[in-house]
């Protein structure tokens, strides 16, 4: 009920995820693409960052009684299409996310299983690994992992594109429909940026971007796996999200801003959308 006024509908996503006090990484990348794209976006808070641009200096993590509060908040009130989760932190937390989202309906699981920030702080323990394989990523619709992360979850360096099509394999025999490994630490590749996807049908591609020499990266992954988990909720293909928003992550890289003085953060204001006539 609105009397004189509009109701506009409008889909609805979630984070599942840490925040990041600088603003750049995080909970805080996620609402800014995910407000760029349009959705309406709610967070499922599973720990705090005290965080810059130079790096990680310390975590707090949430109990896992409360973000099973969280969940049952959210799912008793709001209409989720889609949810991505970021930095889990450790085993307590990866359990809680995936016993919570058993109990919940909130759409299309996107994980972005979150390991080392780019300063080399773990953001999530390795005791935790088992269960993320085991507990959550058989439930997920997608899971976008860099290269290190590939490399821990199939348990062998990953060197060569060969290397890379086997390791999505593997990962998505781990019950995972659509497996996309990121090519963003790749020592390989200096002047294109590929990432490589596997879909749910068994096709495949890479996508490739100019590779842009900057340290202002922070937030990469997120801004990507965002922008995905929004035009999912919005209805959009996969297949047909996947070009777009490697675009998106590779414009929000290119038109900086001046923000912290290490690894700066992303350009959140980007205006690339899907459905408009670049961007079919
Ligand atoms: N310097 C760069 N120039 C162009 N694209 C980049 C650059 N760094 C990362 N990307 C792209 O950003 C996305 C995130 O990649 P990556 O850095 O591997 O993830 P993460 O932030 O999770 O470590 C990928 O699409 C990757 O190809
Ligand atoms: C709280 C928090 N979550 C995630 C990350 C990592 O983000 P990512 O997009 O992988 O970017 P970088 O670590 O490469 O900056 C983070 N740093 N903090």
């Amino acid at each position: 009920m609105n009397a004189g006024g509009i109701m506009i509908d409008i889909p609805q996503v979630i984070t599942i995820a840490s925040t990041d006090a600088s603003g750049g990484a995080g909970i805080n990348a996620d609402l800014k693409t995910f407000h760029n794209q349009g959705v309406y976006a709610a967070t499922i808070v599973v720990g705090l960052t005290a965080q810059n641009t130079y790096g990680v200096q310390d975590q707090y993590p949430i109990p896992a009684k409360f973000i099973l509060e969280e969940f049952k908040s959210i799912a008793d009130d709001l209409d989720i299409k889609a949810a991505k989760t970021g930095a889990l932190l450790d085993e307590v937390r990866v359990h809680a996310v995936a016993q919570g989202w058993q109990s919940h309906n909130l759409g299309k699981l996107i994980i972005d299983p979150v390991m080392v920030a780019k300063g080399g702080s773990h953001l999530l323990s390795d005791t935790a690994i088992d269960t993320l394989k085991t507990e959550l990523i058989p439930l997920a619709f997608l899971i976008t992992p860099n290269l290190p992360e590939a490399e821990i979850l199939v348990g062998r360096s990953l060197k060569t594109d060969q290397d890379i099509i086997h390791a999505a394999m593997t990962i998505q025999n781990m019950g995972v429909k659509n497996v996309l490994i990121k090519g963003g630490h790749r020592a390989d590749l200096k002047n294109e940026f590929a990432d490589y996807i596997l879909y749910a049908d068994g096709s495949s591609e890479w996508l490739t971007m100019p590779g842009i020499k900057t340290k202002r990266t922070h937030g990469t992954g997120d801004t990507l796996s965002s922008f995905i988990t929004a035009n999912l909720a919005k209805g959009y293909d996969l297949k047909d999200i996947m070009p777009v928003a490697k675009k998106f992550t590779y414009e929000a890289i290119r038109q900086t801003i001046n923000v912290g003085h290490g690894h700066g953060p992303l350009n959140h204001w980007v205006a690339i959308t899907m459905g408009t006539e670049d961007n079919k």
